[in-house]
């Protein structure tokens, strides 16, 4: 590999993404594989996981048969296993652990699936394992425990929790440098002084010098306070997670361009074997699915009701279809308010009360033009779920795991 590539850094998320199998989402594929045996061992990281290989570098998984309960894993302490139970009860699926000490709970609503609390890390082990088949992570430790794995299945990409970026983080103090290319272009970089990177990482790491065809570089690993590293001297610089930006800022780092390596958030993660073979999981996934898409949807979007006045619904129709944001997910829906007339009675066909659904951020525009249409008594109120016919990724599932949606398509709803 020559030292100085001129190209520039590709976007590495698309690869990392592309290793699994991910549902509902647009990511290209790629034929990479994952970090050789040996320059694990070399590392001398990642022992776990080592200790399930087989020879040949394959993962040993224990059969699906050779347990019958169905078993979920979520992150045991930390960010990610506040945000997972929070969203888990905003989904109407509490997690339900009968001590605070003990690993082992459930979901009142989803008879049947064992909930394991694991450190994030060993959820996305126990998947490789066959030890679960389902679990909540961040797609970072995926990135860097599963990298490559086939059985694994990205269900849902995007649970909107555990937002962050894994970054090349260098000195501020290298006021020259701003750019991954300057950095490796430095003359100093050869086999005798390689540019010391110290992660949490080591194969994302090592994959992306990879790619943008850097070799002289030396991958040291470490737990913790990373970003104290180039400061001792035991690094030039680091590759971790950046969420608001302080922490590289409070020791004197920066990031720079072409060195965001991978975009991170909580993602929902299950077996593809186990989908395929373990009777009731494929319905449990589904639901969780279908909760989960219900209530994300509905966390972006406001409901905004009025009375319009109007000859008729159709004309109260075609008023509001003249303007996209009063169109609602399928339309507005549109009933006669009937007017309290002296007689007792109500009369319909003065005024016309209108709902729709509109996206948070342009609430106040669609009330202003709902005004202008005449509108009056304007409410707004935020939704809880938006049930879709069948969540979008739940069919994208389907086609992955080359299942009929149509024969899968009824299964239990809430
Ligand atoms: N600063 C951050 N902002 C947002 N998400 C983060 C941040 N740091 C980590 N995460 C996400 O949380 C996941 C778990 O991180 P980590 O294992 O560091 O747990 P933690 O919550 O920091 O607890 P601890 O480090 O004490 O074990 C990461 O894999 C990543 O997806
Ligand atoms: O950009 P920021 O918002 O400052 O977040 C980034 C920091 O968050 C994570 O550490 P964490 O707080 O989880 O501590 P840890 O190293 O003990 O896991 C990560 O390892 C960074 O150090
Ligand atoms: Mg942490």
């Amino acid at each position: 590999m020559s030292r100085t590539s001129a190209r520039a850094p590709a976007v590495p998320l698309a690869r990392f993404t592309a290793r699994h199998a991910v549902v509902g989402t647009k990511m290209p594929t790629t034929t990479r594989g994952m970090s050789s045996a040996r320059a694990i061992d070399r590392r001398g990281v990642r022992a776990s996981i080592r200790a399930t290989e087989k020879p040949n570098g394959k993962v040993f998984r224990k059969p699906v048969e050779s347990r019958s309960a169905i078993r979920m894993g979520i992150p045991s302490k930390g960010r990610m296993a506040e945000d997972t139970m929070a969203l888990l009860a905003t989904c109407q699926l509490p997690v339900k652990k009968l001590n605070p000490r003990q690993y082992a709970a459930e979901i009142p609503s989803v008879p049947g699936m064992e909930v394991w609390f694991q450190r994030a890390t060993d959820v996305v082990r126990k998947i490789v394992s066959g030890d679960i088949d389902i679990g909540i992570v961040g797609y970072d430790m995926l990135a860097e425990i599963a990298y490559g794995n086939d059985d694994i299945v990205i269900v849902h990409d995007a649970l909107g929790f555990g937002g962050c970026h894994l970054a090349v983080g260098i000195p501020q103090a290298w006021d020259e440098i701003n750019s991954m290319r300057e950095l490796i272009a430095l003359p100093k970089w050869g086999p005798q002084r390689p540019l010391r990177v110290v992660t949490a990482y080591p194969n994302v790491a090592e994959q992306f010098f990879k790619d943008i065809g850097f070799e002289f570089v030396e991958i040291l690993t470490a737990d913790g306070a990373l970003e104290a590293a180039p400061a001792m001297g035991a690094a030039d610089c680091i590759l971790d997670l950046v969420s608001s930006g302080t922490t590289l800022r409070e020791n004197n780092l920066k990031e720079i361009e072409g060195g965001r390596v991978l975009e991170s958030q909580g993602v929902l993660v299950a077996s593809r074997e186990a989908m395929l073979k373990r009777e009731g999981l494929l319905e449990i996934v589904h639901e969780l699915l279908e909760r989960v898409e219900a209530h994300l949807r509905a966390q972006s979007l406001y409901m905004v009701t009025a009375n319009v006045r109007g000859d008729s619904a159709e004309a109260v129709a075609e008023k509001l279809n003249s303007a996209a944001t009063l169109r609602g997910l399928q339309g507005p829906t549109i009933a006669p308010v009937y007017t309290p007339q002296p007689d007792g009675s109500g009369k319909a066909g003065e005024y016309y009360a209108v709902s729709v659904a509109v996206p948070k951020g342009r609430i106040y525009e669609t009330v202003k033009k709902l005004r202008g249409l005449g509108g009056s008594g304007v409410l707004t109120f935020p939704l809880t779920y938006v049930f879709d016919e069948e969540p979008p990724r739940w069919n994208a599932l389907m086609t992955e795991l080359n299942l009929d949606a149509s024969k899968y398509n009824h299964l239990k709803v809430m």
